[in-house]
Order: C-alpha cells, then sequence, then structure tokens
C-alpha cells in the first residue's frame, strides 16, 4: 500500500521545517507539499534546498487548492487565521487535517467544528506524549484535591510565540477545571497586573514567561497550606510536537469526519 501523502503548511516555520526534516526521512508517510504565505521568499523554490539541503522535489507553494487535492493529510502549524482557511479546503478535499496551531478564540473553535462534518480534524494545543499524560494527571490531582488548594498554570516559552497562555496551559487549565467538575470558562482568573484584589478561592490562574530559545515548559501549581504540589513538563525538543502529528496524521487516515484530540490517538482516553 502507498505511504499516505502528507502537506506540511507553514514550511518555513520553526515546526514546518522540523516536520519536513521527519517526513522527509519517514518510511509510514511522505511528504507531498509545503505551503507558505504568499509573498515568503521560499514560495517557488525546492523544499530541501530552501532549507539548506539537498533536493527534496517538492517545490513551496502557495496556492492551496491543487497541492491539498494530491493529499491524505495535512499537517498545519501556522496562525489561526491561516488555520481556518485551510480547514475549509482540506474539509473539500476529504482529507485528515492535523492543527497544530493555538491562540483560537470561540468563534474560530466553532468554524473547526463546522469544518470537521466533512473530514476529521485532529487538533491539540500540544502534540507531545508527555504532555497528554500530564492533562490525565492534572484531571486527577484537581479531583482529589479541595477548592483549598489554589491552581496555578505557569508557562515559559520562546521569544517569538504570539498567544498567551499557550495552548498547552489551555489544555491544563481545562483538565484542572474539569476534576473540579466545572469548565476552565467558570473557574479562569482574570490576568493579574498593577493592583489586582485578592485571589478567588477555587479560581485557576495562569502566567507566562517568554524569553530566548525555551522550547515550551509548564508547571501546573496546586499550593496548599503548608505544601505545595507541582507537576511539570519540559520540552527540550521540537521533535516531539512534530513526532506527534505525523502519528495523528496517520491515526486519522481510516477515521470519519469528526473532531479528535491526541487523547484519541494515543489512546488516552
Ligand atoms: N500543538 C503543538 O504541539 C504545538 C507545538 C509547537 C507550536 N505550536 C503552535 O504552532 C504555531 C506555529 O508555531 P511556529 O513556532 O512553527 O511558528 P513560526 O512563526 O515559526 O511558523 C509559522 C509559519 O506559518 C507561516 N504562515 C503564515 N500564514 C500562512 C499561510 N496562510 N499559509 C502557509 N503558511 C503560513 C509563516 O510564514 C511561518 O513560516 C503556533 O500557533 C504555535 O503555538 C503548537
Ligand atoms: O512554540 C510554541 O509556540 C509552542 N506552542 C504550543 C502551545 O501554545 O502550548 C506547544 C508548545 C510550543
Amino acid at each position: 500500500m502507498e505511504k499516505p501523502g502528507i502537506v506540511v503548511t507553514g514550511a518555513s516555520g520553526r515546526m514546518g521545517q522540523m516536520l519536513i526534516r521527519l517526513l522527509l526521512d519517514s518510511d509510514e508517510a511522505r511528504l507531498v507539499g509545503a505551503l507558505e504565505r504568499p509573498g515568503h521568499g521560499w514560495v517557488g523554490r525546492d523544499i530541501g534546498e530552501a532549507m539548506g539541503g539537498r533536493p527534496a522535489g517538492v517545490a513551496v507553494s502557495d496556492d492551496p487548492v491543487p497541492v491539498i487535492a494530491a493529499a491524505q493529510a495535512v499537517i498545519d502549524f501556522t496562525s489561526p487565521v491561516a488555520t481556518l482557511a485551510y480547514a475549509e479546503l482540506t474539509a473539500q478535499a476529504r482529507a485528515v487535517h492535523v492543527i497544530g496551531t493555538t491562540g483560537f478564540d470561540e468563534e474560530d473553535l466553532h468554524q473547526l467544528t463546522a469544518a470537521a462534518r466533512h473530514a476529521p480534524i485532529i487538533r491539540a494545543g500540544n502534540m507531545s506524549l508527555g504532555v497528554n499524560l500530564l492533562v490525565g494527571l492534572t484531571r486527577k490531582v484537581a479531583a482529589a484535591l479541595g477548592e483549598e488548594w489554589d491552581i496555578e498554570v505557569v508557562e515559559a516559552h520562546h521569544r517569538h510565540k504570539v498567544d498567551a497562555p499557550s495552548g498547552t496551559a489551555l489544555m491544563l487549565g481545562e483538565a484542572a477545571a474539569e476534576g473540579r467538575g466545572a469548565t476552565l470558562g467558570e473557574l479562569r482568573s482574570p490576568a493579574r497586573d498593577g493592583i489586582t484584589e485578592a485571589r478567588s478561592t477555587g479560581s485557576i490562574g495562569f502566567a507566562a514567561i517568554r524569553g530566548g530559545d525555551i522550547v515550551g515548559e509548564h508547571d501546573v501549581i496546586f499550593a496548599g497550606q503548608g505544601e505545595r504540589l507541582v507537576l511539570r513538563h519540559v520540552a527540550t525538543d521540537r521533535a516531539i510536537f512534530a513526532r506527534g502529528a505525523i502519528r495523528a496524521a496517520l491515526w486519522g487516515q481510516d477515521k470519519g469526519p469528526g473532531e479528535y484530540d491526541m487523547h484519541d490517538v494515543l489512546g488516552l482516553n
């Protein structure tokens, strides 16, 4: 059987280049397209050469319709605006859309739900095994501890990251809220800056650090009286996200339309 053909969007980006390197080496999937935004300097060039290596036989394109039509899956780590446009095209092509992009608002998520009526969408704010295990642990610990234990999620990322809190921090916050039988919308603490009020009991707070080349670090702090429990994940290599995304694209090949996440892919449900 032929290996599924995969298109990578945001081909010149941090995640795009990591995905392309792994796909060019893969025995299970093949790179069939590389997309960038119109006007990007790499458009028209061979992706392997643009990345400073050997020719890969795939030209970077800014014309998504024919590129996606030739693929079984699209792996997309770009921006919310770009991902919403790709969701429509990927749904029309009935291909699997793996979405790593973060920073969506409620309206964006409704649009993704609509696209998933036509083809599978697998979306996660973090595609690594470690973080998806941490989500389950966070839910469990939050359920075991009473609301006198304050929950704070602290995350750190590189200086180029544009969204905060990170997608991962929001996944962890949602898991903590679920553990307490609520939604994050109900428990999320407003951002703190200047003179604010004291912390309200049962709320879940977020703090974000941005600097240098930090790949991604997340602490879920459960702060009680006289003791503190900290659950931590540290990413040191973006390959963990890219490997998860490729695994998701392969897993999705025999799935029907619908919305899935990495818990489905990893069998953690
Ligand atoms: N879910 C995860 O596991 C995970 C892991 C890492 C990053 N991310 C998320 O992935 C996204 C990208 O991260 P990054 O560090 O690679 O960013 P980046 O800025 O390095 O790359 C984004 C790329 O997308 C390109 N782009 C923008 N609009 C486009 C369009 N219309 N078509 C094609 N390409 C387009 C940009 O030119 C850029 O090359 C962010 O939202 C980030 O939070 C998620
Ligand atoms: O580098 C990024 O950007 C990352 N984004 C994801 C998030 O928002 O949590 C995952 C970690 C890296």
